[in-house]
Order: structure tokens, then sequence, then C-alpha cells
């Protein structure tokens, strides 16, 4: 499959290539397709810098075996990369989110290799950087996103020695002893240092590269960085450094101090019939995310009396995630079993113990849930930074609730007035949420100032700029 090129498009300043297309096809009643764009923070944050730099973002529609011609939208060139039905369950299902994302989440799962999923992850790879060096001007910027594509920033390389190229890991970068495992550690490795600058979420992540850069390429880190050589012979300075990523923080407390959001929160609460105490969970139905050992503290907290139904609610948001993939399948049952239990074992008429909804919602809906829970619970086995964490503190406008925040997120090196938790030690969740639940008011008053300050001030317009400036000094 090649990926067509409109012409006079090969002139962009500015150049985005990431898994996804910032835009979801939906089709109208009347049958004609539109592109609408999906609210990530991502593009709220680099719109601006689109829009002035001409800006384009290459990515999948989402669409198998078909992909619109490129096309304009809020001031970007949107430019569809297609995928087979064959290259998204090599590629995506397969090689980025059965054999890549366990292993670089601690393998809490175990990763699946197999030589025909690389083969494609390398083809698929390969199609990206040929978008790019297609879509990109002369000297321009392309910010490549992803584990999907750690391959991109050596052959976009290769093709076009005259670009800045910068690459950035949304989820851990992991300890050597894990990433060795994989049979193309090298190529993957030399993938990324095809980039000048390799960000990640935390410095640990960073160190983590460096080591194996030295480990297995031979190369000789100083400080954050290291020299290569180019195929021209010419050195080049790969720098590999910790830029967390943030939220639209200010677009989210506006949202949730809008009398809307505040009145839907009122009926949400009056919906559940009232409750002493809300809690909530919301995260993709991902293994990572720890929603089970987070069901069996609840279940326990039931057991011994320490909450009780109808007083406490549990509403569980798991949005619906990588269906076709195995070990997803197996969680989304595991999961619904074991909400079912809880209800039959302690829902009464009219009020379960778990409010399961396995569904997405819009912004405004999940910011009134937000101001409507007491605790926050957000306890990932491993999570490169986690999102829905720095959400919550942003639409905290009132200073209520309280947050407990697995130490194995990313958000934890930064919202420190969390309560921080180890998940695997469900004594000590269950210790943590009762302390939340029943927290003095001026005390968490204290701790969500604290952690609105960080938000506040380390969005994700910073986190942009900040990598966006460190690429631009990087070999200047
Ligand atoms: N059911 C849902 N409906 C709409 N958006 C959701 C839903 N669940 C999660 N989200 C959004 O998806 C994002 C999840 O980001 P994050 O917590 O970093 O984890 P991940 O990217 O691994 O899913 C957040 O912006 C969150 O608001
Ligand atoms: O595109 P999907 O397969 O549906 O998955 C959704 C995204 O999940 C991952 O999110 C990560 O990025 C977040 C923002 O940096 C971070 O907070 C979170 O901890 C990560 O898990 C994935 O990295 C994205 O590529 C996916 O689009």
């Amino acid at each position: 499959m090649g990926s067509s090129i409109a012409a006079g498009t090969a002139d962009r300043d500015f150049v985005v290539v990431a898994n996804r297309l910032p835009v979801d096809r939906v089709v109208r009643p009347d049958g004609e397709v539109e592109w609408r764009r999906s609210p990530g923070g991502l593009v709220t944050a680099l719109e601006p810098i689109m829009q002035s730099r001409d800006g384009a973002w290459i990515g999948w529609s989402g669409d198998v075996d078909h992909a619109p011609e490129p096309f304009e939208s809020d001031g970007m060139l949107l430019h569809a990369v297609p995928l087979s039905s064959k290259e998204v369950a090599r590629y995506y299902e397969g090689f980025s989110n059965a054999t890549l994302w366990p292993l670089y989440h601690d393998a809490v799962a175990p990763p699946e290799f197999h030589r025909s999923w690389w083969d494609t992850y390398v083809t698929v790879n390969r199609r990206f950087a040929e978008a790019a060096a297609a879509v990109a001007g002369q000297n321009a910027v392309v910010w490549i996103q992803d584990y999907q594509l750690q391959l991109v920033p050596a052959m976009l390389r290769a093709q076009r020695p005259d670009l800045r190229i910068g690459f950035f890991l949304h989820i851990p970068f992991p300890p050597t002893e894990l990433f060795m495992q994989l049979p193309w550690r090298t190529r993957i490795v030399e993938g990324l240092l095809g980039a000048d600058l390799i960000g990640f979420q935390l410095p640990g992540g960073a160190a983590n590269f460096l080591r194996l850069a030295r480990q297995l390429c031979g190369l000789q880190p100083h400080g954050r960085t290291v020299e290569v050589t180019d195929a021209d012979g010419e050195p080049r300075v790969v720098r590999a450094e910790a830029f967390p990523i943030s939220i639209d923080t200010k677009g989210m407390s506006d949202l949730s101090a809008s009398p809307e959001v505040v009145q839907r929160a009122k009926e949400l609460y009056s919906e559940l019939g009232e409750p002493k105490h809300v809690l909530l969970g919301v995260d993709r139905l991902d293994y990572t995310k720890g929603i089970s050992t987070r069901l069996q503290a609840y279940r326990e907290l039931l057991e011994d009396s320490s909450i009780t139904v109808p007083d406490t609610v549990l509403i569980q948001v798991a949005t619906p995630s990588r269906e076709r993939v195995e070990h997803y399948k197996a969680l989304r049952n595991r999961i619904e079993l074991q909400v079912g239990r809880i209800n039959g074992d302690f829902g009464t008429l009219g009020h379960p113990a778990v409010q399961y909804l396995h569904q997405s919602y819009g912004r405004d809906e999940l910011c009134a849930l937000y101001r409507v829970a007491d605790v926050m619970l957000v306890t990932p086995l491993r999570d490169g930074m986690n999102l829905v964490a720095k959400e919550y503190v942003a639409a905290r406008t009132d200073h209520g609730g309280a947050l407990v925040l697995s130490e194995f997120t990313g958000a934890a090196a930064e919202l420190r007035q969390a309560y921080q938790v180890n998940p695997h030690d469900i004594t000590h969740l269950k210790e943590t949420i009762v302390a939340a639940l029943n927290q003095d008011p001026a005390e968490g008053a204290r701790r969500m100032r604290a952690m609105r300050r960080h938000v506040t001030s380390h969005d994700v317009n910073h986190w942009a700029a900040s990598f966006l400036d460190s690429l631009r000094k990087t070999n200047a």
C-alpha cells in the first residue's frame, strides 16, 4: 500500500507523525462523512504551532483498507496513512499492543514475540517515514510520537538529513533487563537514535535508554547526550531527556467551573441517590490500569464493613480499548465477573455497589463525574503518565476531593500531595482509600491546592514548548 501525497504539500515547516490522526470519522445521518477533531490535549497544545507554522499531521485514520486524500482542517494538513486489515492485526494489535505495550509496562502481561509482526512493524514504520519525508519542507521540524513509530526517526533521517527530528515516548521506557528480551532490541535503539531529541515521561526512561545505547550500540553517553555518526560520516548529538506530558489545565478548569457542568454534577449526585461517599475510576479497559486490584480492595472494604451500600458507591468508567487483542478480551471478562460478583454480594435494590460503565463520554460529562467524586482512584500497575489524575486535579476548582494515586504512574513524580500507594499492596490500598474518604477537609484542600498549582504551571503548552525549545537547541 502506498500513501498518496497531494501535489504541493511537500512544504510544511512543522510535521507531527503519530499513530492516529487527531480526528474521528463520523458518518452523519444523511450518509455524509465528516471528520471531527478528537479532544486530546496533544492537538490542543500543538494547534497554535500548527497554525502559525503551516503544520501537517500524519497518522492512521482508524479505518481499514481506506484512507482519505490529504485535507486541511483547522489550519493544518491532515495526511492519512493507509493500513490494510493484515497490517492493523500485525503492526497495531500485534507488535505495538501485544509485544511492545506489555514489555514496556513491566511485562505485567506476557509479551508475545512474532517475526511476522516485526516485519509488518518495519513496513508500516517505513510508510510513515516516507509520508513525513514527502510532506516536510526543507529544514522542517518533525515530531514523531510514541512506541508504534520507533523506527521512523532513523528511516526519516536516511531520506531527509536536512530535517530536525524529535521523538516523544508516551509510555515508560523499560529497564535494560526487560528490554533485552526483545529480539529486535538493537534495531529499536538504532531507530530512535535517528532523532536529535528523544523525550521520555521520566528521567528514569532517559537513563534506561542511554544505558542501552552503550550496551547495544557501543556508544559513550555524556550526561544526557550521546554522539552518533551518520551515514555521511558526520557526527551528530542525540539528547535523551524527560518532558512529563500534561493537560490543557485551563480548559479543564474553565469547563469544570461552567454553570452547565456544575449543574450536571448536582444532577449526577442526585441520580446516584445522594450517597455519603462517591469513589471514581476512569480508565481505558487495560490490564496496566490496575482495575482488578482496585475492585479487590473495594470488595474487601465492603466485606469488613469499613464502607457500606448505599452510603458508598464506586463508579468505574472502563473505556473500550484494543478489543481484538487477546489480553484485553480476557481482562474485560475478568473485570465484568468481578463487578457482577460485588454487586450480587453487596448491592441492594436500586443501589449497586459498583456503577460500571463500558462507554466513552464527552469532556463535560467526565468533568461532572470528577466534580462528584470524593475520592478518585488512579491505581495503575504501571503507566507512562496518567492524564486522568491531572484532569481530576484540574477539575477540582472547589479544592474538594482526594486523589489516590499509584506510585507507578508518571504523574506520581509530580503530584506529590496525592495519597500515594503501591497498588500491589492491597492492605495499604484499603487503608489509603479509607484515609482519603475520611480526610480532614482543610487538609484535603491544602493538598488539592498544591497539586492545582503544579498542573497550572506545568500544563500541556509548557510540555510542548519545553520539548520544542530543547529540540531547537540540539545540534543548532
Ligand atoms: N470513557 C471515556 N470517555 C471519554 N474520554 C475518556 C474516557 N476514559 C478516559 N478518557 C480520556 O482518555 C485520556 C486517558 O489518558 P491517560 O489517563 O493518560 O491514559 P491512556 O492514554 O493510557 O488511556 C484522558 O484524557 C481521559 O479523560
Ligand atoms: O490509540 P489507542 O491504542 O486507543 O490507545 C490510546 C493511547 O494510549 C496510550 O497513552 C499514553 O499516553 C498518555 C499521554 O502521554 C499517557 O498519559 C499514558 O500514561 C500513556 O499510556 C498510548 O501511549 C497512546 O499512543 C495511545 O494513543
